[in-house]
């Protein structure tokens, strides 16, 4: 998910990706209970909690791997290791991970903003030619920090 509709909250460049314990994600997602899952993608459900970050408490986007899904193990390893060294203003921040025996989760920063699907396609509000000119420009300065690195 890129972040051209940018949200209010951002994690700190400093804060290095951490490792979750899986009770800490049980806490944060009240034992994965379907009231608080926000979407689903190919990894699987997407549940919203709040997690301790450093010496704060942020909202995130915990994602939980289905069995049923084709992505894996070398999937999430990946992502780890190619987000937790990229930061920028356009991207969503992994802020951690988590892996507990066959559990393989990851914790991104909350967009409270929705999804620019959301934007183009469901809610009722169009967006405006300049929001949409300012959402390209995001776009396209994140993936020109992903393909020339940090
Ligand atoms: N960081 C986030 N903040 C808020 N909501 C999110 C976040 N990440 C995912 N979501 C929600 O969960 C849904 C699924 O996201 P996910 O990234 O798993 O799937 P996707 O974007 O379809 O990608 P893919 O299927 O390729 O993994 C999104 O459409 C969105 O509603």
């Amino acid at each position: 998910m890129s972040r051209s509709l940018k949200s209010t909250s951002s994690i700190q460049r400093s804060q290095p990706c951490r490792r979750f314990e899986f009770s800490e994600i049980l806490i944060a997602t009240e034992n994965f209970d379907e009231s608080l899952v926000i979407g689903s993608g190919g990894f699987g459900k997407v549940y919203k909690g709040n997690v301790i970050y450093g010496s704060r408490i942020v909202v995130a986007a915990i994602k939980r791997l289905d069995s049923m899904s084709k992505q894996g193990a070398t999937e999430f390893w990946a992502e780890i290791h190619m987000l937790s060294m990229l930061r920028h203003c356009n991207l969503v921040s992994l802020i951690g991970y988590c892996n507990h025996e066959k559990e393989m989760i990851l914790l991104y920063e909350y967009m409270p903003n929705g999804t620019l699907d959301d934007h183009l396609h469901k809610l009722r509000s169009p967006l405006s030619w300049l929001q949409r000119l300012n959402i390209c420009i995001g776009a396209s300065r994140g993936l020109h920090y992903l393909h020339t690195g940090p």
